[in-house]
């Protein structure tokens, strides 16, 4: 028998698996069954469907355009049902408990709060809510019997114009539930240096912060993120393959911003179902993880939004090991990458990995020596 380090992990022992997402989106995770309901209590009666089941194949559906700006019309309908305290609570422990249920040990969830002030509420109170949601959600979970830890990135969207102020709001509740900023939404015509000044406020106040870059736009999208803006974190950066060439004999060469981003160890949020919607990658198999990952890369693993994707953190993992053969090994390797990059203080990034992260694994990947199977009870008998 061979250790199950070596082969791949059933989709059980995927769920079970400590895992660390930190590219999710709020408003892209809601249960179908909530929209309904908010949507229901709140009048907006805008939704293309009203039974659960439905709701969730339309949003998966028409996700499903091959283009960034269609995909990303679908939020207008979540971002609808986002507009009170009392949803913005509710979706927020629900994601939580969601993400704790799939095995997530740590998340870093992201959501615009300009898009949450429809009916009145400050920028304030939406983070508060949202804040509250997320504890409410982990003391669920332990009720549970899960561990899970959530923290809130403010996202600005980019073709807006209010980055520098939503950066400010990041700052203030930087102690409180909020461990970063991020830029969303469409890619072409709007590149981060738009936004330069919410980055360099953020870089004199030592805080952290991620791009959405190389989605749907290439090279030039994370040369600007990187060098112009200071990103610690790419999100997505799957268009970082075009600097990269593999010789028809295997020998890959790296070019000089593709050797920057791996040098320095720059932290890449991958999101494969994602990229396949959007046109941003063709296939599993084709995906540029794949190769990211064999030539070290300090790439992870996530969901984007589980929603319009129909997915989990499980799920992707599923789809990467049917795609790569990826093991429990690689798992804890991607896992461990994620948390490294994680925007929260070192001491607890090296306590999540040395005391949560790798006893997870290692209790996975011990499994085999447990398991009675006939052949080693038959051979026993034999023996004798
Ligand atoms: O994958 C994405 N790329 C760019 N923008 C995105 C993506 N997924 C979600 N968004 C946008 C739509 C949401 O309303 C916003 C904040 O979460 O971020
Ligand atoms: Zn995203």
């Amino acid at each position: 028998m061979t250790s199950q380090t070596a082969s791949v992990p059933s989709p059980d022992q995927i769920s079970r698996a400590p895992k660390v997402l930190l590219h999710d989106h709020l408003d892209g995770g809601l249960r179908p069954g909530t929209i309904i309901d908010i949507a229901r209590d709140t009048g907006y009666e805008g939704l293309p469907e009203t039974e659960a089941d439905k709701l969730g194949v339309w949003f998966r559906e028409a996700a499903d355009s091959g283009s960034l700006e269609r995909y990303l019309e679908t939020f207008a309908h979540t971002c609808a049902v986002m507009q009170t305290r009392d949803a913005l609570f509710r979706v927020a422990a629900e994601c939580a408990e969601d993400l704790a249920e799939d095995g997530v040990v740590y998340a870093e969830v992201r959501y615009a709060p300009e898009q949450h002030l429809e009916r009145g509420l400050t920028l304030e109170e939406v983070v508060e809510a949202v804040n509250e949601g997320f504890r409410e959600g982990e003391r669920r979970a332990r009720a549970n019997g899960h561990r899970i830890r959530v923290g809130a990135l403010l996202t600005a969207m980019r073709h807006a114009a209010r980055a520098l102020e939503i950066a400010e709001l990041a700052n203030s509740y930087r102690d409180s539930g909020v461990v970063g900023f991020d830029i969303a939404g469409a890619e072409a015509g709007f590149p981060p240096t738009r936004h330069l000044d919410a980055f360099e406020y953020l870089k004199r106040e030592n805080n952290h912060f991620t791009i959405h870059a190389g989605e749907a736009f290439g090279l030039p999208s994370i040369w600007q993120a990187l060098q112009w803006c200071g990103a610690d974190r790419l999100g997505h950066g799957v268009r970082i393959i075009d600097d990269i060439e593999v010789a028809e004999d295997g020998s890959v060469k790296l070019g000089r911003l593709a050797s920057y981003v791996r040098d320095k160890r720059i932290p890449l949020e991958m999101c494969p179902t994602s990229n396949l919607q959007t046109g941003a990658a063709t296939s599993y198999e084709d995906h540029p993880i794949g190769l990211l990952r064999k030539l070290h890369f300090r790439a992870t693993v996530n969901t984007d939004n589980r929603l319009m994707s129909g997915t989990s953190m499980s799920q992707e993992f599923e789809h990467l090991t049917k795609a790569f053969g990826y093991t429990l090994e690689d798992m804890l390797w991607f896992t461990v990458n994620a948390m490294k990059s994680a925007f929260i203080p070192f001491d607890e990034r090296l306590a999540m990995i040395n005391d949560v992260i790798k006893p997870g694994y290692a209790e996975l990947k011990s499994e085999w020596l447990f398991q009675q199977t006939a052949t080693t009870s038959g051979s026993a008998k034999a023996g004798n």
